[in-house]
């Protein structure tokens, strides 16, 4: 929980405007998470043992080492320290050879936009909502040259720290803000926002804040729940969709494309869209939560529980 590392380099770079708000934002969070499972989490963190991994591959998965980098023993104790941290939903990682096998496989994510994208070569890169931050890993692997991710979950900050822990690279960072704390820093070259936008109460807000991080000309790569339907099509489910209670807006891809020209994006595509499957999202012994073949109709997995369209996504490129 020390972010002295991040404040010198972003001092030394195009996001040193940042330094005008964030310490005093982050002293702030900081003396808010002194008590409870937070502070014996950072225990468990302080336990990990300090390993030097062969080899770290962040371009065909997040990767690191494998296990004669170290003791069975060690290996053992890694596995106990990194379960203290379920439920593991992002992922998968690979950590000296331990499979931590989470409930999303947020690898398939990244195949389905990797090929639609611009390079992130030398690029500065913001994703919003990063949860355990396995796509700045992936990005990373994508030649970014400096990587910052915003996730408000503690859980997912401390599993972000637990990787970080094997992988020690200070251009790959993980804040624990929510995107209402971000300044308006038009600094990023890409910004990432997913999985995030039906979770927001003022959808247009929201993509207003993204183009607020991008410089222009930079790149939005927005992936968000859609429905069938035409340019006026937008769900609105009632207190709960697939079970989760905080789900607002789920527009069609038409309705979407309607909301990023109206906030003045432009070059928009939709290049992907896909029913989330049993594959991609399901139980493992990294959860103890259900998963969604617990929020599907068992009659008629085409349908949530309450009766609403099953999850699909779908993956929005745009410019500033
Ligand atoms: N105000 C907020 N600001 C920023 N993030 C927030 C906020 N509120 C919640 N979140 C975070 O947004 C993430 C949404 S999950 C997508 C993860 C990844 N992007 C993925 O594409 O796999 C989607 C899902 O599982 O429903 C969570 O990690 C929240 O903590």
């Amino acid at each position: 929980m020390n972010f002295n590392t991040f404040y010198q380099q972003i001092a030394q770079n195009r996001l040193a405007g940042w330094l005008n708000t964030l310490p005093a934002q982050l002293t702030q969070w900081q003396k808010d998470q002194l008590h409870g499972e937070f502070a014996q989490w950072q225990k468990t963190l302080d336990a990990l043992p300090n390993t030097t991994p062969s080899n770290v591959d962040l371009t065909n998965g997040v990767i690191v080492g494998d296990s004669n980098d170290i003791t069975p023993g060690e290996y053992k104790r890694i596995e106990n320290l990194l379960r203290k941290f379920k439920p593991w939903r992002k992922g998968p990682y690979h950590i000296h050879g331990l499979h931590i096998d989470t409930e999303w496989r947020s690898d398939f994510k990244w195949d389905r936009l990797a090929p639609h994208i611009s390079s992130l070569q030398d690029k500065y890169v913001l994703d919003i909502g990063c949860g355990s931050g396995y796509h700045l890993w992936r990005m990373r692997g994508n030649g970014a040259k400096f990587v910052v991710g915003i996730d408000p979950t503690q859980l997912f900050y401390t599993q972000f720290n637990a990787i970080q822990h094997f992988i020690n690279d200070p251009a790959v960072n993980l804040l624990p803000l929510g995107v209402e704390d971000l300044p308006e820093l038009e600094a990023f070259d890409s910004v990432f926002a997913m999985g995030v936008l039906y979770h927001r109460r003022s959808p247009i807000d929201f993509l207003y804040q993204l183009k607020a991080q991008l410089v222009k000309g930079g790149e939005l790569v927005l992936e968000t729940l859609v429905v069938d339907g035409d340019a006026n099509t937008v769900l609105v489910p009632g207190e709960r969709y697939a079970k989760m209670r905080n789900v607002w807006f789920l527009p069609s891809c038409e309705a979407m494309s309607g909301w990023l020209t109206r906030c003045g994006f432009s070059n928009i595509r939709v290049v992907d869209t896909d029913i989330t499957s049993f594959e991609e999202q399901r139980k493992t012994d990294w959860i103890d939560t259900e998963s969604l073949q617990d929020f599907l109709d068992p009659a008629d997995p085409s349908k949530t529980i309450e009766g609403y369209p099953a999850p699909k996504r779908a993956i929005f490129i745009a410019n500033k």
